[in-house]
Formats: structure tokens, C-alpha cells, sequence
């Protein structure tokens, strides 16, 4: 069955308001990812590729940010340890309330979701943490001290998978990337109202940074190879490795 079309940008606004991860996007979520991010479907299935590769027996694979456990999903299928937990979080309600939904349709056993904030949770025994799309949600002042806690959690041996939205230092790449990005949205069928208002609802919500800051912040908090395995326009999958 196909999934319902976002739509939630297509009519006149007024006033945008700040982007939530609430019901109304939850419902439209899968498309919504889909036409938004450049190469989203590629990424999902390289990380259960990453995970086959890395998952450890007796560890546990983070899925931070989960949304509808898309990430979670392509782990489990891959993950050939023994005794592996898949734990998927998110802190949006509607978004566990349907992960949870779809994991059980899915008959995919053994992903625990959890709602709660990703800044707030144990992180240990870690073999494989996946950050798709999260870290550009979390306030700038924070994501040091939580990418830390991440590192500390990691066994030896253990990767992050993080992808992210990136921002450039050059304005001329900047502007560029970012029409490259509004034209790929315009290819999947998003009017220019959509974007422009869907653009103004991200604003302060989503805040990329550049790749060379990714990597100082990883390099520092511990991580000793910091690489981007996929790039597609403004979007990029960086794979960070603990010795
Ligand atoms: C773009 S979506 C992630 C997409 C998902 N990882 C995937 O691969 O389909 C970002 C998700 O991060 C969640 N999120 C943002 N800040 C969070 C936080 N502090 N703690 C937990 N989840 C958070 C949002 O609720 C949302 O579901
Ligand atoms: O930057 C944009 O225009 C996006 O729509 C990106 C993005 C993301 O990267 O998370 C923003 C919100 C939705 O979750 C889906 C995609």
C-alpha cells in the first residue's frame, strides 16, 4: 500500500509555525523523508549493512531518533550476533506510538522502543549507535556533552553511524547546495509554497552544521577515524570509528 502524500506544506499558511514531530507528520512521515532527503532510501540500507559488519554478540545497537524505526528495522534484518538488542528511541510520542505499530506488523522480532530523550539515556554495552537525521535536532550547546556520553557507551571496536544535514563555510557552496536540494524537492513534486514554507517551519528547529565540525567535535570527544561514506548534495553519512 503506498503512504499517504505529504501534503502538510501544500496550501497558504500565514503564519508557519516551527516544525513539530507531531501526529499530522507522523501520518506522512515515510513519503515526507522520502522526497525531502536525497538518497534516504540508500542510507537505511547501507546501516544494516554497517550493522551486519559490526553488531557484537551481547551488545546493544542504538537507533537514536528513530522516528518510525526504519533504521531499526534494516539493522535487525542484517544482524547476525547473538544476543544483540536493537533499542530504538525517540521523545516523540506519536512517532513511538506508530514505530511500535509498525515494528509489530513488521514481524520483526527484538527492537525495544523507547520513549524518551536521547540526551537523557543510558548509553552502554554499545556496539553500533545510529544517529539518521538526529543530532541536527538538538540544541548546538548540547551536542558535545550527549556525543560524549555516546562515545563513553561505545565498546571498543564500535561505530557511529551519523547523518546529517551539513551546512558550508563558502556562501557560493552554500547557496548552491541548498538549490540543488530545493530542485531535488521540486523532482519529487514539492511546489515551491511547499518548500519555502516548509523552510521557514525548519528554521532554528533544524540546524546543520559543517562536515570539518562534525569531525573536530567527534575527533575530540574520542573517536579516532571520522569519514563520509555517502554524500548526496547537502546530505551526508558519516561513519565514526572507536579503537
Ligand atoms: C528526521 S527524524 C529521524 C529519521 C529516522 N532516524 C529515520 O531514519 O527514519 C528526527 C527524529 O528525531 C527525534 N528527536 C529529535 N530530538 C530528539 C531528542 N532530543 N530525543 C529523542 N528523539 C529526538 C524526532 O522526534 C524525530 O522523530
Ligand atoms: O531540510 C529539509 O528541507 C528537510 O525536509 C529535511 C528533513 C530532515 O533532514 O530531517 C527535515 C524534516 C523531516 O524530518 C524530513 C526531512
Amino acid at each position: 500500500m503506498p503512504f499517504p502524500k505529504d501534503s502538510l506544506y501544500a496550501n497558504p499558511l500565514g503564519e508557519v509555525g516551527a516544525f513539530k514531530f507531531d501526529e499530522a507528520v507522523v501520518k506522512v512521515f515515510p513519503d515526507m523523508i522520502q522526497r525531502s532527503v536525497p538518497g534516504y532510501a540508500a542510507i537505511i540500507s547501507a546501516i544494516g549493512l554497517l550493522a551486519g559488519r559490526f553488531a557484537r554478540d551481547d551488545s546493544v545497537c542504538f537507533d537514536l531518533g528513530c522516528s518510525l524505526g526504519a533504521a531499526s528495522l534494516a539493522m535487525r534484518r542484517q544482524i547476525v550476533a547473538n544476543n544483540c538488542r536493537v533499542v530504538a528511541v525517540d521523545c516523540s510520542e506519536a512517532m513511538v506510538e506508530q514505530c511500535r505499530k509498525n515494528l509489530a506488523d513488521s514481524a520483526v522480532a527484538g527492537v525495544d522502543v523507547v520513549c524518551a530523550d536521547i540526551r537523557d539515556i543510558p548509553i552502554e554495552n554499545a556496539s553500533v549507535v545510529v544517529l539518521n537525521f538526529t543530532l541536527q535536532f538538538i540544541p548546538l550547546a548540547d551536542r558535545e556533552a550527549f556525543l560524549a556520553k555516546l562515545y563513553r557507551g561505545l565498546l571498543p571496536g564500535g561505530i557511529l553511524i551519523l547523518s546529517e544535514k551539513l551546512a558550508f563555510d563558502d556562501p557560493r557552496q552554500q547557496e548552491l547546495q541548498t538549490e540543488m536540494h530545493h530542485l531535488f524537492k521540486k523532482a519529487q513534486g514539492y511546489s515551491e509554497l511547499e518548500i519555502s514554507q516548509k523552510r521557514s517551519a525548519l528554521e532554528n528547529v533544524l540546524i546543520p552544521e559543517a562536515f570539518a565540525v562534525h569531525r573536530q567535535r567527534l575527533k575530540s570527544v574520542g573517536f579516532s577515524s571520522v569519514e563520509v561514506w555517502f554524500q548526496y548534495f547537502n546530505f551526508a553519512s558519516m561513519i565514526a570509528l572507536k579503537c
